[in-house]
């Protein structure tokens, strides 16, 4: 199985991917199901807090719509984490080498993040070719899109970081973006008050301004 196989289809037919830190995993079901119900359905469940392994088994279990996957998969254990809970993809905000091969042995739709031409390099030599593009907007946001796809036409890209609700359109226009990926699906306020509501209505609108 090749990347080119699962994880850029998926990001493909997803187009947004909400960036989720959840702290409380009681939490981590009505929120996904409001993600879900506003035609949200790709979730990445970092493994920033102690609660994130939790919080991805419970949505796997309770929310049949949503397409599970664990972020800031930083080390080759984070990985084995990922493949003992069944999730369905596992993203990295960089890659180090080790990363790298444990992710190209492992049957699981993976994508590794990139800030400059020599780590994408590194990342397509063992067959990445699609990667998370982070944090793209620090790097000169569309233009870097731009700069990074001239000499890697082949490459796909996931731009993620200090991307909104605003510039997502404009980066999905780009013919080398398969998708964004960012927290602002899920305001920190929203997420601590439980206001699914708001959170549901954010996503319908997100998913609406792509047509
Ligand atoms: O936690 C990870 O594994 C990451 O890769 C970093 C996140 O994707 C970005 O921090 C999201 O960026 P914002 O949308 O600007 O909040």
């Amino acid at each position: 199985m090749t990347q080119a196989d699962n994880a850029t289809d998926l990001l493909r037919a997803a187009r947004i991917v909400p960036v989720l830190t959840i702290d409380d995993a009681a939490q981590a079901v009505p929120l996904a199901r409001a993600l879900v119900a506003g035609g949200v359905r790709m979730l990445e469940v970092t493994l920033r807090t102690p609660a994130g392994a939790r919080a991805a088994e419970a949505i796997m279990a309770e929310v049949p719509g949503a397409i599970v996957g664990l972020g800031t998969v930083l080390t080759p254990g984070d990985l084995d984490l990922a493949l003992r809970l069944g999730v369905a993809f596992a993203f990295s905000p960089g890659a180090t080498p080790e990363l790298l091969d444990a992710a190209a042995r492992a049957r699981l739709p993976f994508v590794p993040g990139i800030a400059t031409a020599s780590e994408l390099m590194a990342a397509m030599a063992r067959g990445f070719s699609t990667v998370k593009l982070f944090p793209a907007a620090q790097l000169g946001g569309i233009g870097a899109v731009k700069a990074l796809g001239a000499p890697f036409p082949e490459a796909r890209f996931c731009p993620t970081g200090g991307i909104g609700e605003k510039e997502a359109p404009d980066y999905l226009a780009l013919p080398n973006v398969v998708a964004v990926g960012g927290s602002w699906l899920v305001p920190g306020a929203e997420l601590k008050a439980g206001d699914w509501a708001a959170i549901e209505a954010r996503a319908r609108r997100s998913t609406d301004a792509l047509g």
